[in-house]
């Protein structure tokens, strides 16, 4: 039997960049984990399409699924539901492979209770006023909605303290090589406990 994939979250405040470093974390050719594509109600933006970005729903839909429970976890956020599909992840970790989320702090929280083992990374940005000014700067939200978004992002910065790493994203490519370097360290440090260490001992 394959040993299992490693379930990988990246979370953080909305506007730090956790998707700008996802899209360029996959963009690299030795990124080796696979995307989970979330589902939510959220309407699509300019050039965003179903299937790639989000698995765009209706709000019905949306609570179907929950009510199906074929979501992993979900949160409504700033007025939208946002899941992960359960079966897509199960899936994927039992062929072996690596599975990389990038979902808000309620969602990640609920995660950990479901995969205590999965590894948790809080992707935190320079200081809050450098957060409002890539929100800004996106120019996909209205001043209402960056209000939102800010007070959320205060709420969330203290749940830093649950996560088992900490990545500033100062630079995109520097965050994404720790975020790599966390991952491959995770991975030693699964393969030092048994059946590794009985592996090599057989061999003798
Ligand atoms: N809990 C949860 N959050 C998600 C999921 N997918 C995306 N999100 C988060 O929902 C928040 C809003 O996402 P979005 O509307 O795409 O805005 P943006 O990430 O700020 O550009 C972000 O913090 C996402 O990381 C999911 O499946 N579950
Ligand atoms: N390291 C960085 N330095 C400067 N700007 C960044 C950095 N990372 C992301 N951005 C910009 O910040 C804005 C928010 O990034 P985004 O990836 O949409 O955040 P999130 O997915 O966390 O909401 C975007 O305009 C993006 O280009």
């Amino acid at each position: 039997m394959k040993e299992r994939g490693l379930l990988i979250v990246l979370s953080g405040p909305s506007g730090v960049g956790k998707g700008t470093v996802r899209k360029e974390l996959f963009s690299q050719e030795d990124t080796a984990f696979e995307y989970s594509i979330s589902m939510t109600t959220r309407k699509p933006r300019e050039g965003e399409v179903d299937g790639i970005d989000y698995f765009f729903k209706s709000r019905e839909e949306f609570e179907k699924l929950i009510s199906q429970n074929k979501l992993l976890e979900w949160a409504e956020y700033v007025g939208n539901y946002y899941g992960t599909p359960v079966d897509y992840v199960e899936k994927t970790l039992s062929e072996g492979k690596d599975v990389f989320l990038e979902i808000e702090v309620q969602g990640a929280l609920q995660v950990r209770n479901a995969f205590p083992e999965g590894l948790f990374i809080f992707l935190s940005p320079p200081s809050l006023n450098e957060l409002k000014n890539r929100i800004v700067t996106r120019g996909t939200e209205t001043e209402e909605l960056i209000n939102n978004r800010m007070k959320v992002a205060k709420e969330e910065i203290v749940m830093m303290d649950a996560y088992d790493y900490v990545v500033e994203n100062e630079n995109v490519l520097f965050a994404c090589d720790r975020i790599k370097a966390i991952v491959t360290a995770e991975h030693c440090r699964r393969e030092r406990v048994a059946p590794r260490y009985k592996k090599i001992l057989e061999v003798e």
